[in-house]
């Protein structure tokens, strides 16, 4: 392939982005290690970047609520990756894979940046939608630039049926809370509103424990 000039930079490949969104517990983070092990498989070059806000299971591994690890980079942000990486292993990097990627709010800049002018393939996991089914950060602010969008689902804890969206089972109401089986739980949209019927009661000061007993109680 022939290269050519943008900005300075010389463009040698094409990069691609390939975004993996839906609620927790769908299997977000397991299809990112499972594209990036198939990458590392062919001999290229890889990294995985987490938001170091999210420390649950391990501080310098993205690891999957079924216990599958693999070695990341926890920063707080990504225009600061490149230089603390070393701009040498960046130009040698082929794939680059972002979990927790609601937690980036320079996740559209980035993935420009790399994808059209570093030639980087990049692999994006993270939530679209928060605990209020309201957009995530940056997640969706970045599907025009994909090359492919998946929307994985979880099974609804309550029901079984497929889970389109995390329930928050806590009384908090700030967008930003980590936090795993103990606080959130995958549901199917019946579950869901249900769920957050009791949530909002709950805040005249019913206990916790309703939202979810709230949501199961839905036939
Ligand atoms: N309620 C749950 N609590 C703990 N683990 C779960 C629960 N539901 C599903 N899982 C497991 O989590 C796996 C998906 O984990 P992961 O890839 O980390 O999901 P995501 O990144 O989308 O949150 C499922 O394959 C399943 O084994
Ligand atoms: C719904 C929701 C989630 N979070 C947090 C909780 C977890 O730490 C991550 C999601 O992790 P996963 O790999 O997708 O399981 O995000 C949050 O802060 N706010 C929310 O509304």
């Amino acid at each position: 392939m022939g290269s050519s000039f943008v900005n300075g930079r010389n463009l040698k490949r094409s990069g691609e982005v390939h975004v993996i969104v839906g609620p927790m517990f769908a299997g977000k983070t397991t299809a990112l290690l499972r594209r990036v092990k198939s990458e590392l498989n062919l001999d290229r070059n890889v990294v995985i970047i987490k938001s170091s806000k999210d420390t649950r299971y391990a501080v310098d591994s993205v690891v999957t609520h079924d216990g599958t690890k693999f070695p990341c980079w926890a920063l707080p942000d990504l225009s600061s990756f490149r230089q603390k990486f070393g701009a040498n292993a960046y130009d040698r990097l082929d794939v680059i894979g972002i979990d927790e990627a609601q937690f980036f709010d320079d996740l559209y800049e980035f993935c420009c940046e790399a994808a059209d002018l570093d030639g980087k393939i990049l692999v994006v996991a993270g939530l679209d939608g928060d605990y209020m089914r309201r957009t995530f950060g940056s997640v969706l602010d970045i599907i025009p630039l994909a090359d492919t969008v998946t929307k994985l689902t979880a099974r609804c804890e309550l029901c079984g049926k497929r889970a389109f969206f995390t329930l928050r089972k806590t009384d908090e109401t700030r967008t930003e809370l980590i936090g795993g089986a103990d606080v959130y739980m995958p549901v199917c949209r019946q579950h869901y509103v249900n769920g957050q019927a009791a949530r909002n009661v709950e805040a005249q000061k019913i206990p916790n424990d309703l939202i979810v007993e709230a949501a199961a109680t839905l036939v």
